[in-house]
């Protein structure tokens, strides 16, 4: 890491006398000591590099305690963007990665966590795992070649070594769907055993209410010895998304703050207030973040649930449920979501199962939500079985194509896909399926029904059904007149036949001569191909 400037300008900061970490100075060289960062404390409590000081004074490797020291958040500011406050990040995924890269942007003093060797590998050698996420490839080879982030497999160095610990590792629900924070529990278990008097513990990962003070705190204080009070915690939400994690992170919308007590928050929101430029919102407590946080997954899942909801009575309706939905939406107090095949990703269809599981108040409204976004891949599955039967074919002798595994477009991520679903109840019905996704890895799709293949591949086979579910960019280009192409050497089923289209998200633009069932559209029956 960077060596750090020497703060000895009068913050009057206490610092930790441990030995945090290895540090080296500007021009790369270690710096001598105990094996860290050498910085000493005069009398009036200021600090400054061993070589600062005369040799009469004792060096040791120290930090700046963000928690507990009474001063000003301007101090703790001041100390933080100088590099003096060592930041741990717990996790390094989607979210994890970009947010200890913003960090590094203003400490040059991040260690991140993984316990995936092969993603400390390959953020130690300058570079990132996670696709499609605008300018973090650049920005994370550019901190780690300025020694401002590092990356470890080692949970408990990082606890010993930093004095901010930032998790944000998954929380995932059961099969029985209830939440499974056994992750969060192994990285909070890891934080205890380095934790120090004055460090602070910042839970970013989305959580059930109440978890950071009934669980977080009492394990760190079983796992640290130390008591409530010597150190901090706060919940702070991420609510970025993929896709956009840097601009979100670096202020599209405020950071949310609520800590275990006000010294906490105070600290936490003095932190972030240096890397997020539409400044931090301080709530009462940690359970009042918390709520924030989940509040607005369950709030976008009933709103979609609305919206497929909705979606059902295109046909009854006869009209294009779509072109309702964006005309309401023109009144500012209605925002109704989009219709769709399904509800994925390890967040949305999993937040409403931390407040339905976890408490004893019934919560039928977000059962009702999950249980009509849990429809859609049936739904779906059924308009291309009738598009299929007007055209004489079962679904059962279907050659069926998914368009698009991955949950949204743009996201290596499967997690509660809708295609999982879809793919599924087409084999179950005897179909034979075929998947394509250019995000994905063939090793990626054992939890999808299905053969995986290329969309040149696909351009060669009969097919007779598609159903495009998530419109990653590279399916603008798809010439519809490649599917299903004539075929001299096929039973009359398959020849000059175009397939039926299912489309699950409203992206297929103009005539392509097949039959087009939109979900929240309706049918469209194109006669004749496109050139
Ligand atoms: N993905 C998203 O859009 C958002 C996710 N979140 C929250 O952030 C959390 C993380 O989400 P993602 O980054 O998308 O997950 P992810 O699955 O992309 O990454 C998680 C990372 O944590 C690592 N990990 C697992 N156990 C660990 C441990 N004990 N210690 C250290 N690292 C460990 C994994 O190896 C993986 O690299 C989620 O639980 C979610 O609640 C919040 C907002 C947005
Ligand atoms: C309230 C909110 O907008 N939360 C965001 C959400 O991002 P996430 O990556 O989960 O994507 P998403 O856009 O919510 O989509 C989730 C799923 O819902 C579907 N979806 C989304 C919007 C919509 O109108 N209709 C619809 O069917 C998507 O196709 C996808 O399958 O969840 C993130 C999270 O908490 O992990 C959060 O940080 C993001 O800000």
């Amino acid at each position: 890491m960077t060596d750090r400037r020497s703060i000895a300008e009068g913050d009057g900061l206490e610092v930790a006398d441990t030995d945090r970490f290895e540090a080296t100075d500007t021009d790369g060289g270690s710096v001598d000591g105990a094996g860290g960062l050498e910085v000493t404390e005069a009398d009036d409590g200021t600090v400054g590099r061993a070589d600062d000081r005369d040799s009469s004074t004792e060096s040791t490797a120290a930090s700046t305690r963000p928690y507990g020291t009474g001063r000003s958040s301007e101090r703790l500011r001041r100390a933080f963007v100088s590099g003096s406050v060592p930041v741990a990040v717990y996790g390094l995924g989607k979210m994890g990665l970009p947010l200890a890269a913003v960090f590094a942007e203003t400490t040059d003093n991040v260690l991140g966590v993984d316990i995936d060797p092969n993603v400390v590998a390959t953020i130690q050698a300058g570079d990132c795992h996670v696709k499609r996420e605008p300018g973090l490839d650049e920005l994370v080879a550019e901190r780690v070649s300025a020694g401002a982030l590092e990356a470890t497999t080692n949970p408990r160095e990082a606890a010993r070594r930093c004095s901010v610990h930032v998790v944000i590792v998954p929380t995932p629900i059961t099969d029985e769907r209830a939440p499974d924070l056994s992750i969060l529990d192994a990285a909070i278990e890891a934080i205890g055993t380095g934790l120090d008097p004055g460090d602070l513990v910042l839970v970013e990962c989305t959580v059930p209410p109440r978890t950071t003070s009934d669980r977080v705190l009492p394990a760190l204080e079983a796992t640290s010895g130390l008591s409530r009070g010597s150190f901090g915690v706060a919940f702070c939400p991420e609510r970025t998304s993929s896709g956009r994690a840097l601009e979100d992170i670096r202020g599209a919308y405020p950071k949310v703050v609520g800590g275990v007590d006000a010294e906490s928050t105070a600290a936490a929101r003095a932190i972030y207030e240096t890397i997020n430029d539409e400044g931090v919102i301080t709530v009462s407590d940690a359970t009042t973040a918390e709520c924030v946080k989940v509040f607005e997954g369950l709030y976008r899942d009933v709103n979609i649930a609305l919206a497929n909801e909705l979606a059902t009575f295109t046909d009854e309706f006869g009209i294009d449920v779509r072109e309702a939905i964006d005309v309401a939406n023109t009144q500012p107090y209605c925002d109704i979501h989009e219709p769709g095949p399904g509800v994925g990703g390890h967040c949305i269809p999993f937040y409403p199962y931390f407040v339905i599981a976890p408490f004893e108040t019934d919560a039928p409204l977000l059962e009702t939500a999950r249980a009509v976004n849990d429809s859609m891949p049936a739904f779906t599955v059924a308009k291309l079985r009738d598009g299929l039967e007007a055209e004489g074919t079962a679904l059962s002798d279907a050659t069926v194509l998914v368009l698009g595994l991955t949950y949204r477009p743009g996201v290596e991520e499967i997690r509660a896909s809708p295609s999982i679903d879809i793919a599924a109840e087409l084999a179950s019905a005897g179909a034979t399926v075929y998947g394509v996704d250019p995000m994905l890895e063939s090793d990626d799709l054992e939890a999808f029904d299905l053969e995986a293949i290329s969309l040149e591949a696909a351009c060669d086979l009969p097919i007779d059904g598609v159903i495009l579910v998530t419109p990653h960019e590279e399916f603008d280009e798809i010439r519809w007149a490649d599917l299903g192409t004539d075929r001299e050497d096929e039973p009359s089923a398959h020849r000059d036949h175009r397939p039926v289209v299912v489309d699950g998200r409203g992206t297929v633009a103009g005539p392509i001569g097949s039959r087009v069932y939109e979900i929240g559209g309706g049918v469209r029956e194109e006669q004749g191909w496109d050139s």
